[in-house]
């Protein structure tokens, strides 16, 4: 089998999601902010939101693969178990006393239930039931309740922290620290996993190891012709736009990257809320986006040089088009007032995942959008959102396209 993403809008084939779990069990209004999350979960209604957005994909012919059971396979492998406990226990975080004691309790638990605490994180008194009482400062100092390791409830995200570019997998270094741990389970799910190991791909970037050359997936769109179009924003830094350049183009996968520069804000944290593609030669854009800065990043004769072109802002749509080889790109941004369309914004109206071109998935909430979608020929097919969106991410931002066609 081999893996691809061609485009952002040709045949869903492949996806990976995330159905929330415990992580999101243990998210309270006192942590909430520190996790990148507006407000506590229902978490039953979500995991329900959940299964009927992955029904919904399944409907329409795509694999869904459940990033839990990916995992979870993937440490039943030695090697995994000691690429992600190694990175985790590391003495500088937990102290000199509790660090081998701890990693001796998640050396013992069996892969599903090591998945569930990597995840869903582990207060002090579940540790301490199962290594005892160390004399370690670190663990003393905490409460009975306190987090020695942080849940992940973004891992929700699966978009973000690794995008398949064409073919080839980028497993990303996160800006944020609630997010950063979640990329080592990318890379032993990629290296180790019977699906991915030994097949033929490649590999755009080396993980947290890149770090501070952050790159998130919300900011990449594989908008085909040989060209990706991509955001330097709150979370993807210039140079790690950079150093996909450099690869991509070292090995001939990409022709072009037109990178944006987006407002540093959280509401616009990756392009993918505000702009997406909905059929080969359109993109849904929030009105509040309006027109930005933009560069061309084309190869150069040596390897290690870019041709980096700059273009004023009113160029934005021009660039994009000529990067897909059109004369013009079609842009639906519906007329509705500065507030109905901040709020639609915020609640993912244009984070929408195409399953094939021009047809669409969207949260059902956001009625003006997803009208003025289908008033333009686009088909939108609907989901809940209530409990999900209260991460801010829509259903682009909860998949991972493994296997995408060309447009
Ligand atoms: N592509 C995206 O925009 N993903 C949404 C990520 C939301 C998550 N709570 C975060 O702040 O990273």
């Amino acid at each position: 089998m081999s893996f691809h993403v061609d485009s952002e809008v040709g045949r869903l084939k492949q996806v990976i999601l995330h159905r929330p779990d415990l992580e999101l069990r243990r998210l309270t209004p006192g942590n909430k902010d520190e996790l990148l999350f507006d407000d506590v979960l229902w978490v039953e209604r979500a995991r329900e939101e959940h299964d009927a957005f992955a029904g919904t994909l399944r409907e329409r012919g795509v694999a869904v693969h459940l990033f839990t059971d990916l995992l979870t396979e993937t440490l039943a492998e030695p090697g995994a178990r000691d690429l992600v406990l190694g990175r985790l226990f590391d003495e500088r975080e937990y102290g000199p006393i509790a660090t081998d004691r701890a990693r001796g309790v998640f050396e013992g638990f069996a892969p599903e239930e090591l998945t569930q605490y990597l995840v869903g994180g582990i207060t002090k008194r579940e540790l301490v039931e199962r290594m005892g009482r160390p004399r370690s400062v670190r663990v003393q100092t905490m409460d009975d309740d306190d987090f020695v390791i942080a849940p992940l409830p973004n891992h929700l995200f699966t978009r973000d922290t690794s995008c398949w570019v064409y073919d080839g997998v980028a497993v990303n270094a996160m800006r944020k620290t609630a997010r950063r741990r979640e990329t080592v389970h990318f890379e032993a799910v990629y290296r180790y996993h019977p699906l991915f190991a030994g097949q033929d791909f490649k590999v755009w970037n080396e993980g947290q190891a890149a770090f501070p050359a952050t790159m998130e997936g919300g900011d990449v769109l594989v908008i085909g012709n040989g060209a990706v179009l991509v955001g330097v924003s709150e979370r993807t830094t210039p140079q790690g736009v950079e150093r996909l350049a450099v690869q991509l183009f070292k090995e001939g996968a990409a022709r072009r990257i037109v990178a944006l520069d987006l407002p540093r804000r959280r509401a616009f944290m990756h392009l993918d809320t505000v702009l997406t593609m909905v059929n080969g030669d359109t993109f849904t854009k929030y009105a509040g986006l309006g027109m930005l800065p933009s560069y061309t990043i084309e190869p150069q004769d040596a390897p290690d040089d870019l041709l980096v072109t700059r273009h004023a802002p009113d160029r934005m749509h021009a660039v994009i088009a000529d990067a897909l080889g059109l004369d013009d790109i079609r842009v639906l941004t519906p007329a509705q007032d500065v507030h109905a369309a901040a709020r639609e914004q915020w609640d993912d109206g244009c984070n929408v995942l195409a399953v094939e071109p021009g047809v669409v998935v969207a949260y059902d909430r956001n009625v003006t959008s997803n009208a003025y979608l289908r008033a333009n020929g686009i088909e939108v097919v609907t989901v809940r959102g209530s409990e999900l969106g209260r991460g801010r991410g829509g259903p682009r931002c909860m998949s991972c396209p493994i296997e995408r066609d060309a447009a």
